[in-house]
């Protein structure tokens, strides 16, 4: 893949970062880079992108539709399902991140504050 597509990252530097336990700060940057190189900031706007990823959620659903219940792990599947669904599931992900973004909230922050709140709403069992 050339150079130019992909900003001066090789695709082993992306990967690598992969492999790194990639932060939300990253892909939010990469996907601001995604736009401003395609000049499609101008499409990105809240309602846009939240509307894309509620399209990307009904494509990870389709995933599931008819399967019946399905075993963690998803013992049973094809790999090329699989491949499929880590695609689908990264859509929203990257959706999701952008909008975060563009509405002006930190993720990352927003989200462990969250699960803070979480567990007092929700205390966890004592056992004796
Ligand atoms: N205006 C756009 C269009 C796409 N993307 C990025 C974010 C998603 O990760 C991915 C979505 O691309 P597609 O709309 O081509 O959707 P799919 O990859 O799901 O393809 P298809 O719907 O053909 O299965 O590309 C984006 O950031 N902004």
């Amino acid at each position: 893949m050339g150079e130019e597509i992909l900003q001066g990252e090789s695709m082993e530097e992306i990967l690598q970062g992969e492999a790194m336990e990639i932060s939300l700060k990253d892909l939010s940057k990469k996907l601001e880079e995604f736009a401003k190189a395609r000049d499609w900031e101008k499409f990105h706007s809240p309602r846009n992108l939240l509307l894309a990823m509620v399209g990307e959620v009904g494509e990870l659903s389709e995933i599931f539709q008819w399967r019946g219940e399905v075993d963690k792990g998803l013992p049973n599947w094809e790999e090329s399902d699989k491949e499929h669904l880590g695609e689908e599931l990264s859509d929203v992900l990257l959706y999701l991140i952008r909008l975060a973004d563009i509405c002006g909230i930190d993720l990352g922050d927003a989200a462990a504050k969250k699960i803070v709140k979480n567990a007092i709403k929700y205390p966890p069992k004592v056992t004796f």
